[in-house]
């Protein structure tokens, strides 16, 4: 039996709907109250396995001593053998008939921490933020609203994976709260910019590959080994302010717009666990350049959702909205191509290096991947459960994203990461 085995059980209970089942095992970062130090584990059930405590009980070998630490990424540095014999081996400990933690109260009373009592903090150490473009939809979608609905797509986009290189220090777990930016502005109409509060804060639907093994300066990754770099995968909100965004992004690309604060997900779901739900991604016509050609399946059946849950401040009830639906088997470019295109100048990736897919949007309106859009730059707000409106987000909403591969009776899910905005400095 392998550790992606739809028929295995694991004596932890698991709900149909769990996003953490045994075919699962995501790793992240934890600490409790009674233990503040930050170590590494993983998700099965409602409960987080403690990595560290088993690597002390000599349980669990990855190579090196990696789990008593506050990131991934000594683990993550080990590469992929590593990460494919840990998986395997914390698959066989959780495993129904395996007794060796089973039947241990002591070791799992210490190992199995209850997930509501775990605090989550940042996965990975990030040094690098790259945040890509591969969404055919999307980038249709905002050149028809921002340049010329009639070339929408830029010259460029069919033959480059487009990206652009981000701020890594502002990206935070999942729930920590954003705050609206201050910045430059200037409406077309108006004669000169001012400054103040950004009025179209808006929110990204991404996932984002991390970096497990990087390569070194000059030396680049082709596109057939560069999935043997990527660890895994996380959800990500690409907050963007998108009127500072209008006025400065022109001709360098977003700066203020993007860098006040880039949410991820405390769940690192491993590409292993991914690949039962490879599936085709569109198809690439015309052909890419050779030193971006791929053969076979490069989607992954992945279904998002946002939910937008409105602030108090407009009197509305704390309901959320599911607001956005869609799926990351539509996007154009894959995450092999992304990475072997940001090598291939010779530029270095790094373990911990953090890749944006992209505003993943869907060729349905209802599966627009941010406000922008869903919205149409605010022409045609969105009525929520409680009566309120949106055409981009109030102090005090609430952007909480999920997403799951279904498997048959299990899924393989990412939780969930969520924001708060709080509002701008007076
Ligand atoms: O097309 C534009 O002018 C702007 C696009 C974005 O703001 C999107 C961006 O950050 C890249 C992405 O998420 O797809
Ligand atoms: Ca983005
Ligand atoms: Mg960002």
């Amino acid at each position: 039996m392998t550790a992606n085995d739809p028929a295995l059980r694991s004596f932890v209970e698991v709900a149909p709907d769990s996003h953490f089942p045994i075919q699962n095992l995501p790793f992240g970062v934890f600490s409790t109250a009674a233990d503040p130090a930050r170590r590494v584990g993983v998700a099965i059930g409602d409960l987080v396995l403690d990595l560290a405590v088993l690597e002390r009980a000599g349980l669990l070998d990855a190579g090196a001593p990696v789990f008593a630490c506050d990131s991934l990424n000594p683990f993550m540095a080990l590469g992929r053998d590593a990460w494919r014999r840990t998986r395997a081996r914390v698959s066989e400990l959780l495993r129904h008939d395996t007794a060796t933690l089973r039947d241990d109260a002591g070791l799992r009373a210490r190992a199995l921490v209850p997930m509501a009592e775990a605090v989550m903090h940042l996965p990975v150490r990030i040094g690098g933020y790259t945040d890509f473009y591969s969404s055919r939809e999307h980038a249709t979608n905002v050149g028809s609203m921002f340049r010329d609905p009639k070339n929408a797509l830029l010259p460029n986009w069919l033959h480059i994976p487009i990206g652009y290189n981000g701020r890594a220090s502002s990206v935070v777990v999942g729930g920590t709260p954003i705050r609206r930016p201050n910045g430059q502005t200037k409406a077309p109409t108006a004669e000169a910019p001012s400054f103040g509060p950004c009025r179209k804060l808006d929110f990204e639907l991404e996932t984002a590959f991390i970096v497990g093994r990087g390569n070194a300066l000059g030396e680049p990754i082709p596109v057939g080994e560069a999935e043997a770099h990527i660890f895994g995968m996380v959800l990500m909100n690409d907050w963007s302010a998108r009127d500072l965004q209008q006025w400065e992004y022109v001709p360098l690309g977003p700066f203020n717009a993007k860098s006040f604060g880039t949410s991820i997900s405390p769940w690192v779901v491993t590409m292993e666990a991914l690949e039962p739900f490879r599936t085709a991604g569109p198809v690439q016509d015309p052909q890419p350049l050779p030193y971006l050609r791929q053969d076979g399946p490069q989607g992954f059946d992945l279904h998002l959702e946002v939910a937008l849950k409105p602030g108090g401040g407009d009197g509305g009830g704390d309901d959320e909205t599911t607001i956005c639906r869609t799926n990351f088997r539509h996007m154009y470019w894959s995450m092999a191509q992304q990475l072997a295109h940001h090598t291939v100048s010779g530029c270095d990736t790094r373990t911990g290096d953090l890749m944006g897919s992209g505003t993943i949007s869907g060729p349905e309106p209802d599966s627009f991947g941010s406000l922008l859009e869903l919205t149409w730059n605010g022409q045609k707000p969105l009525t929520l459960a409680g009566g309120q409106t949106r055409a981009f987000l109030e102090d005090g909403d609430d952007v909480v994203m999920t997403g799951w591969c279904q498997g048959n009776g299990y899924r393989v899910g990412f939780g969930r990461v969520s924001g708060q905005v709080l509002p701008a400095r007076g």
